[in-house]
This record gives structure tokens, C-alpha cells and sequence, in this order.
């Protein structure tokens, strides 16, 4: 490996992580453990969940495909890793005695990102968590006696109701204290009234919350150095560990997985509109450089990191929706509920046209079939689930944003040539078609488990799938001819006259090819 000064940093350093059982805690802990291998010690803060001890969930984390290269790398890299039980919606983090004396003793640089992302998430759940728990997080971080940095991970659409947005901390929608303050004597469905009211021209909870958190953050940057980092739409990893290495159905990922299954047809979202997606392995280097530069440099106030491509190597949602579909179609899913063909559109009475013929009535259709023989119908209830979701989603899919990103052009600058390679995060080299299609194939292989070797069976259902649209069109097409035929005598005239000029050119044609014999 080409000389570091990132990996010498970490070299000998112990790491506080939150969110490490996510999407991109998991990517941040692999890159930490293949590209920083001295690091003294990662203390993963970690909940038990559904049936699983925190160690048991961090033993089958560890197990998982992304580990691979750690894994053939150093065998024993499980040692370097310390799970601690908290659950962050609780006081004191949840956090023991014992573990709070362990990390204030040792812990010298923190990674924040555990949050809640669900666009629908009650007001209270999302400010305890994205609020109320960073601000535990960042008490208990002042109290740590060796503490160099802290990472915490935004999102670039904290202030989304800007159109250009800088690396700076907004004022917040309202000083968090007050509104803690206010919601503790709340009960949920008073809470749940006046949300529409708090969250303004924000679109959700999330947005709204993570806005707050950065303001908190910024309360404490005289106490510790702090960043910010603000990621766009995350999606499946450029180039590290692999390509197309994404676990989740999160923003765009459930939508391709939908629309490659041909369950999705229509989407309200414009064509010219920049699809600003960042791969996940370029969010976790900068992440990494910016903790080795905050913690170096100790920049007097709290550095902010646009994470975005737009405003550098601009792709827009029709170019996604063209490589998506081409990519499905040449690497289809298996079991698709109809060929992919999606297609996108601002228009609110064209998507709720397409919504009706493509969605609703196929939907409809099929599970008349399923009840028919026997079986519980499925697919109306599947594509209220889609609405659902695709509803949340279409705000962040229809409208342009810029983002300044002059602190990111900066910290690259300072990288050495190796740290450049090794914690890459200039997106200019990024070459969207192939990364689309590495994203839509990632999707298949490491969401839904399928294998690349049942393609030609996939391929094979799709052409059953052509066969039947066009047995049943043309079934419907003589059947609405029929019934418009029976009522009116000018079609039925039109009718006889086609009919009796195609058999006298049947009679012609046999004649010609008997005079020729
Ligand atoms: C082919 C044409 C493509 C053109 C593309 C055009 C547009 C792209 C579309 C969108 C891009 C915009 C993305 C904006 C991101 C903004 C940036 C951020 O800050 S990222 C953080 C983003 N957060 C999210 O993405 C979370 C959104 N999800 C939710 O809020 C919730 O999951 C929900 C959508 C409200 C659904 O909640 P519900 O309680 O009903 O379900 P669950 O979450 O419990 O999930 C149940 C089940 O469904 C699976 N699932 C979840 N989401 C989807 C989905 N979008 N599509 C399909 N399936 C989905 C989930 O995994 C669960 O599965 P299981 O039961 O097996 O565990
Ligand atoms: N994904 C995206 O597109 C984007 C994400 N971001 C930000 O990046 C960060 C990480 O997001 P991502 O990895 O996608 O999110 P995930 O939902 O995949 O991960 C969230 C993590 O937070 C943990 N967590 C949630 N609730 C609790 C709790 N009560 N106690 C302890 N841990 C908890 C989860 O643990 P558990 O496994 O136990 O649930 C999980 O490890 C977030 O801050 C998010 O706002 C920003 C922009 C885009």
C-alpha cells in the first residue's frame, strides 16, 4: 500500500462508531479494518434486536460478503472490533457504568451515524433519536479524555427547503431545547397534529430532525473538534469492497428493485432533474479523510462537507431511468410480475392514468386469478405499499438542488497521492453508466440473494411474460371489436367489408400459386 498519512493517523487509535449495524456504519467499519489495519480498537455501539444479542448481530455482521476482503486480508480482524451495548433512545445512551469509564478512557476520534432515516417516523421517535441522542453523544464525548474529532453524518438534505445550500449550519427551524422541552409533555396524537405545522416546508420528520442535530452539533464546537458531513441519496458502492455492493431498499435501491421486477411501471419524477447519488464507499472515505484532517488540523469552527455529485459530474433521473431499464432487461430479476419497463413523468394526471392502467388494474386482475384458484390475493396490497413509499419519495426525485462543496475541493487538495487513492472521493472519475448497472446487478445479487447463474431461467420467465401480454391483448382487442361490432351497424359494415376483402385476396394469392405450379 502507497504511504498513508490517513492510515497512520488511525495507527494505534480506538474509534467510537454508532449506526455500525447499518447500511453505511457496515461500510465504514470494513474500510476502517482493510485501509487503516494498525487501528487500535473499533467499540461499536450496538443494540440487541429481534431475537440477537448485540454480539450475536455483530458476529453475523462480520460473516457478511462486504467482510470478504478484510477477511482474506487478516483472518483475525474480528479482534480489533468491541461491541457495546446501548440503545440510544435511552438515558444515558443506555450505556453501562463500566463501558461509559472504558470509552471516556480511551476512545480518540468518534464516527456518528446511527439516526433514524424513515420518512414517515413519528416527530417524537426522530427527534430522540436524530436530536436528543446526538446530544447525549456529544456530553459523553466531552467527558472523553483523549478525544481528537467527532464525525457527524448529516444529510445534504437537512435544509432541502433551499434551493442552494452551502457548508454552513443553517439556523435550525427552531432552537432544539425549546422544542425537546415542549414535545416531553406532549402525548403522540397531539404531537402528530401539529407536526405539519413544526416541520414547515420540510418534507418530513427526517429532514426536519437531522437540521436540528447539525444545530446541536454546532453548539458544541468550541468544546470539541467536530465535522459535518452531508451525504446526498447514498447509493451502492462505486468501486470498494467490490462494485454494486448495497444491502438495503432505502431511497432510489427500492425503486430499481421494483421497477426491475416490473411491479413499478410509472413514477412521478422529472427527466431533467440531477439524480444526485453518491456511492457509499466515496461518503466513507471522505468521512475518514475529514476525521484525520478535524483531528490534525483542529480547524477553528465546525467544518461542513457537501457530499454530492450533482454540481461535479452531473446525471439526471431520465439518464437512471434509461441504464436501469436497459440493465434489468439484459440481467433480469427472477419471478418479475410483468417485463421491467418503467417510465417517469412530472406530470400528476399522466403518472394517475398510468398509475390506473399499469398498476391498479394488472393488480386487480391478478389477484382475481389468485382468489380464483384458491390462493390469498397479494398485489393490491404490494402496490399500496409501493404508493406508499414512491409518495414519500417523489419530492427528492422531482426538484433540482446545489450544493456547494468548496470544503471538499479543499480537503482533497491537502490528501497525499496515496491518501487519494486509498480514500478516494473524487467523483469526477465516476462513470455513471457503469455504475448504474453495477448498482441494479448489486441489487439482485446481494439484496435479494438471487444468482447471476439462473439468468437464462429469468430471461426464459420474461418471454412467458411477452407471450401472455400479447395473447391477452389480442383476446381484448377481438372482444372490445365484438361488442362495438354488435352495436353499430357501421362497424359491422366496416367489419364485412374487411373481412370479405381479405378473403379475396386469400382467393387471389391461392389462384396465382396454383396458375404458377
Ligand atoms: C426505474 C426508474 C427509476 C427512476 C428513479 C426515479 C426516482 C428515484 C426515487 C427515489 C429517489 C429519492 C431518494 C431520496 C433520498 C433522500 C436522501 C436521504 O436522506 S436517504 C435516507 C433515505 N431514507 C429512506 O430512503 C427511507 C425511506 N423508507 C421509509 O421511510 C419506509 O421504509 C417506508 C417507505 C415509509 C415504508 O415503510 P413501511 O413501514 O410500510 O415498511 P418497512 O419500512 O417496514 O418495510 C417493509 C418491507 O418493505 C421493504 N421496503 C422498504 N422500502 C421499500 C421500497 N422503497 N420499495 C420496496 N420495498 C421496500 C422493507 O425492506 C421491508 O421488507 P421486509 O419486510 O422483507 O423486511
Ligand atoms: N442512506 C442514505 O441514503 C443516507 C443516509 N444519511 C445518514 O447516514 C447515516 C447512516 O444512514 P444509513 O446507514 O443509511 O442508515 P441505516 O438505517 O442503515 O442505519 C441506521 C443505524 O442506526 C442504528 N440505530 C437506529 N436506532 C438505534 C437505537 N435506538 N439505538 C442504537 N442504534 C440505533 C441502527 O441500528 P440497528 O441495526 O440496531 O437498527 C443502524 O445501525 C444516518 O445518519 C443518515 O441520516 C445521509 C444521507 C443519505
Amino acid at each position: 500500500m502507497a504511504s498513508s498519512h490517513i492510515a497512520e493517523y488511525y495507527a494505534g487509535k480506538s474509534v467510537l462508531i454508532t449506526g455500525a449495524t447499518g447500511f453505511m456504519g457496515k461500510v465504514l467499519v470494513e474500510k476502517m479494518l482493510r485501509s487503516c489495519p494498525r487501528v487500535s480498537a473499533l467499540y461499536l455501539l450496538v443494540r440487541p434486536k429481534a431475537g440477537q444479542s448485540m454480539q450475536e448481530r455483530v458476529a453475523a455482521m462480520m460473516e457478511c460478503k462486504l467482510f470478504d476482503r478484510v477477511r482474506e486480508d487478516n483472518p483475525d480482524f474480528h479482534s480489533k472490533i468491541v461491541p457495546v451495548s446501548s440503545e440510544l433512545t435511552q438515558p444515558g445512551l443506555g450505556i453501562g457504568a463500566a463501558d461509559v469509564e472504558r470509552l471516556t478512557a480511551c476512545i480518540n476520534i468518534v464516527f456518528h451515524c446511527a439516526a433514524t432515516i424513515r420518512f414517515d417516523e413519528p416527530l417524537k421517535h426522530a427527534l430522540q433519536l436524530n436530536v436528543i441522542a446526538t446530544q447525549q453523544l456529544l456530553s459523553l464525548a466531552q467527558q472523553m479524555h483523549h478525544l481528537e474529532a467527532f464525525i457527524h453524518i448529516s444529510t445534504a438534505y437537512a435544509n432541502c427547503n433551499r434551493r442552494h445550500i452551502d457548508e454552513i449550519i443553517y439556523p435550525p427551524p427552531v432552537e432544539p431545547k425549546k422544542l425537546i422541552d415542549s414535545l416531553e409533555w406532549m402525548d403522540d396524537s397531539i404531537v402528530r397534529d401539529i407536526t405539519p405545522r413544526l416541520i414547515g416546508d420540510r418534507p418530513n420528520t427526517y429532514t426536519y430532525t437531522k437540521a436540528l442535530a447539525e444545530c446541536v452539533v454546532q453548539q458544541e464546537r468550541g468544546k470539541i473538534n467536530v465535522a459535518i458531513i452531508r451525504p446526498s441519496i447514498v447509493g451502492a458502492s462505486w468501486q470498494e469492497p467490490f462494485p454494486g455492493w448495497i444491502d438495503n431498499f432505502n431511497g432510489p435501491s427500492g425503486i430499481f428493485i421494483a421497477a426491475g421486477k416490473g411491479i413499478l411501471r410509472t413514477m412521478r419524477a422529472n427527466n431533467d432533474a440531477v439524480a444526485d447519488l453518491i456511492p457509499v464507499d466515496v461518503v466513507i472515505n471522505l468521512t475518514l479523510a475529514a476525521g484525520w484532517y478535524t483531528a490534525v488540523q483542529k480547524p477553528k469552527s465546525a467544518l461542513v462537507y457537501n457530499c454530492t455529485t450533482g454540481g461535479i459530474n452531473p446525471f439526471h433521473w431520465g439518464e437512471i431511468e434509461h441504464h436501469v431499464m436497459s440493465t434489468f432487461k439484459r440481467n433480469p430479476l427472477e419471478q418479475a410480475f410483468r417485463r421491467p419497463n418503467a417510465n417517469i413523468t412530472s406530470n400528476y394526471l399522466i403518472n394517475q392514468y398510468w398509475i390506473l392502467v399499469s398498476h391498479k388494474f394488472p393488480a386487480l386482475l391478478y389477484d382475481l386469478f389468485l382468489r380464483l384458484s384458491g390462493q390469498k390475493p397479494q398485489m393490491m396490497r404490494i402496490f399500496n405499499r409501493l404508493h406508499k413509499a414512491i409518495g414519500l419519495l417523489e419530492y427528492f426525485s422531482s426538484q433540482d438542488w446545489e450544493w456547494n462543496s468548496e470544503n471538499l475541493n479543499m480537503l482533497m487538495s491537502q490528501l497525499s497521492p496515496g491518501d487519494r487513492k486509498t480514500f478516494n472521493f473524487d467523483v469526477r472519475q465516476l462513470n455513471w453508466p457503469e455504475y448504474i448497472e453495477n448498482y441494479c446487478i448489486g441489487t439482485k445479487k446481494y439484496v435479494l440473494n438471487e444468482d447471476m447463474s439462473e439468468i437464462p431461467a429469468a430471461r426464459q420467465h420474461l418471454r412467458k411474460l411477452r407471450n401472455i401480454r400479447y395473447t391477452f391483448n389480442t383476446v381484448l382487442l377481438v372482444f372490445i371489436w365484438r361488442v362495438f361490432i354488435a352495436r353499430s351497424q357501421m362497424a359491422r359494415n366496416i367489419w364485412y367489408f374487411v373481412v370479405s376483402l381479405c378473403f379475396k385476396f386469400l382467393s387471389y394469392f391461392r389462384a396465382s400459386s396454383t396458375l404458377s405450379k
